[in-house]
């Protein structure tokens, strides 16, 4: 039984290390937080796009994680980009058994168009992956995929919030406002009341990545036992800081800089 707080993450490689496990793990490490990653397809990308992705078959993900968990639980895990519905019936067997908080990042299109999640797995993480959320974290357009609604409105904003926990069964869900006009504003709700968070809009294309890095840090506190409401603090001061002093890496859209938030 370790003394360091453990987060998992399961998702995918990004062998530029702005988005994926790598983001993932050099977030949590930033945040104090030991990172272990099980691997769900790797993927040939970089700062401009995804140039080909190779899916890891569902039953050596059942490996990964069985080595993971057989060895050492973590204190908490996220799950990103999931490309198909029979890695996600396996790695919800293991939320379920484990029981360990858990965010799930909707991952379905990167910031570069490519699309990384199948349209036939959207059921499966509906039925499977959401109800066994703590935490889901939907950009715009994946909250309107998934809510199976167009969002124009702060009452459709709402309408949708609460379609993720009312609805679907999530304990909370944060719908980040990175695609929203105006400020960066997020919306928590956790089935009792609705909270936001706001920052500057930065007038940036260094945003490769964010929504992995976000998720990330929120892992990592809740694998510390802080609360959700600190956990969205803390992820929206570290990812603002991340985006204001991106490194300018790569020739495209680049990557947030995991290391430079030094806040609690
Ligand atoms: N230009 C920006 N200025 C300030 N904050 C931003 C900006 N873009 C994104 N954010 C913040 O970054 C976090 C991630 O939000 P975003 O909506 O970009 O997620 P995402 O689309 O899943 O990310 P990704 O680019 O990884 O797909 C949120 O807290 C959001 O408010
Ligand atoms: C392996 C992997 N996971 C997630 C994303 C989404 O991140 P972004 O939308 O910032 O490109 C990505 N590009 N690659």
């Amino acid at each position: 039984m370790s003394g360091l707080p453990i987060g998992l993450t399961v998702a995918g490689t990004d062998p530029t290390g702005g988005a994926g496990v790598f983001a993932d793990l050099k977030a949590m490490h930033s945040r104090g937080v030991y990172g272990m990653a099980a691997v769900t397809s790797l993927t040939a990308q970089n700062t401009l796009g995804v140039q080909d992705v190779y899916n890891v078959p569902a039953d050596f993900i059942d490996k990964e994680l069985n080595s993971i968990f057989s060895d050492e639980v973590p204190h908490a895990m996220k799950t990103g980009m999931i490309a198909e519905a029979d890695m996600m019936a396996v790695i919800a067997e293991y939320v379920r058994k484990y029981n360990i908080p858990y965010v799930m990042d909707p991952v379905m299109i990167a910031t570069s168009g490519d699309r990384l999640m199948t349209d036939r797995s959207m059921a499966t993480l509906i039925d499977t992956l959401i109800p066994l959320a703590n935490i889901v974290t939907p950009n715009l357009h994946e909250a309107e995929s998934i809510a199976g609604m167009k969002i124009q409105s702060e009452n459709d904003l709402h309408k949708a919030l609460k379609v993720f926990v009312d609805d679907m069964g999530a304990e909370s869900v944060i719908i980040k406002g990175g695609h929203l006009e105006g400020d960066a504003t997020d919306y928590l709700y956790d089935g009792s009341r609705i909270s936001t968070l706001s920052a500057s809009r930065i007038d940036t294309d260094q945003t490769h990545g964010t929504g992995c890095t976000f998720s990330a840090v929120l892992t990592a506190e809740l694998a510390k036992g802080r609360t959700i409401e600190e956990a969205f603090k803390t992820g929206k001061a570290y990812i603002t800081n991340a985006i204001q002093n991106s490194p300018g890496i790569g020739k495209g859209s680049g990557p947030v800089n995991h290391f430079s938030y030094k806040g609690d």
